[in-house]
């Protein structure tokens, strides 16, 4: 196992920097997620660490050793790409077989032993002889992983695998990648650009924007306690809400809090946010709470409401589960909690927030 190190990582095209001055250590045996909107430079990341992509700064280390030089195969990465790349006239167990062949020091009963681990781990066994052109494109994908995973690399990189795979199939492929990752402790990247899939899968988030990584942190803690508006905002369904407040005196006010709150550095500058399942909505007149309009209500997959909220000039989305929902008219009354406020200036959150 390996740890992987990017020491000062850049990589321009043109006068275009996608990938600008990153340093960051992703820790042996875990599970990395490069999560970040669309162009904002997960792909080339990964293809650096991969060595498809030669950095135009900086170095990339495995292990301390500085691989920035090397090829892919000298790197011993295995990768998974969106479109597996299959033998199509070959079967499930000849594919997964295949690049166990290249390595000499392996006995033929080691190669067999492998491919069984694999086919099992993957639950793939009952189609062991059949051929890849048969398979729909999840099961294919499994193979690829399976492909990646029985050459035993220290590092496999995923670029966004599960992209053309249907639903079903997808949750098939999460739970054979969780089952693996239990068993065979390799470093993975993994590029996606669902948040879903990343909170399920990773030890650590790296969540990139314009081509830095904003904050790298376990999903947990990246979502409850983001850096930055950025994180606040794109993480989430919706993400969280920021809200901009009044100075007055040496604090400030919010629509939302019943008080204004001490801020000695108080400014325009700063914004108050909160999730939308954090504020606590109850009928209206309820004791503690606020008074709140409900401009729009509509019912989610899981059978929660969202409901958006207008109190004073401050518009906000807040969460309530069906039943309080259904009886709710357009009035609510609504009480945003202290400790699941989170205070930014200008955009990156406050070393020491405000206490009320
Ligand atoms: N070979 C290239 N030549 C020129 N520009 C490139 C090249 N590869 C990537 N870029 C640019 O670099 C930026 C980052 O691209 P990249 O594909 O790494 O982003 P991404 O986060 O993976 O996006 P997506 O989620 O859409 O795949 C984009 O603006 C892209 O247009």
């Amino acid at each position: 196992m390996v740890d992987i190190t990017l020491d000062g990582l850049t990589r321009s095209f043109g006068g275009m920097t996608a990938v600008n001055n990153i340093s960051e250590t992703f820790p042996e045996g875990s599970v990395t997620c490069l999560l970040g909107p669309s162009g904002c430079g997960k792909t080339t990341l990964m293809r650096m660490i991969a060595g498809l992509e030669t950095p135009s700064r900086g170095r990339i280390l495995f292990g301390g050793r500085d691989v920035t030089a090397l090829t892919p195969r000298q790197r011993n990465v295995a990768m998974v790409f969106q479109y597996p790349v299959m033998y199509r006239t070959l079967t499930v167990e000849e594919n997964i077989a295949l690049p166990l062949g290249r390595d000499r020091g392996l006995s033929a009963a080691d190669r067999q032993r492998r491919v069984e681990e694999v086919l099992d781990v993957l639950q793939l066994r009952k189609l062991r002889r059949g051929r890849m052109a048969e398979l729909d494109i999840g099961t294919r994908q499994r193979v690829a992983v399976g492909r990646s995973i029985a050459r035993r690399c220290d590092v496999i990189l995923f670029d966004e695998p599960t992209t053309n795979v249907e639903v079903h199939a997808k949750l098939e492929l999460i739970r054979a990648f969780k089952q693996f990752r239990q068993q065979l402790r390799q470093t993975i990247i993994y590029v996606t650009h669902d948040q879903t899939e990343a909170m399920t899968l990773a030890d650590q988030i790296a969540l990139m924007q314009a081509g830095v990584i904003s904050q790298c942190a376990p999903p947990r803690a990246l979502y409850e306690k983001p850096d930055s508006e950025f994180g606040g905002w794109f993480l989430g369904n919706p993400g969280m809400n920021f809200i901009s407040g009044r100075v007055v005196g040496t604090g400030m006010q919010f629509d939302i809090l019943p008080e204004p709150i001490s801020m000695p550095d108080a400014g325009a500058d700063i914004r108050l946010g909160i999730r939308p399942e954090r504020i606590r909505v109850a009928l209206p007149g309820t004791p503690g709470t606020l008074p709140a309009r409900i401009e729009r209500r509509f019912i989610t997959i899981g059978g929660q409401y969202l409901l958006t909220l207008r109190i004073g000039a401050t518009v906000l989305r807040a969460r309530v589960d069906g039943a309080l929902g259904r009886i709710l008219g357009n009035e609510a009354g609504i009480d945003c909690p202290m400790q699941h406020l989170a205070f930014f200036r200008n955009g990156t959150v406050m070393a020491r927030p405000p206490s009320p």
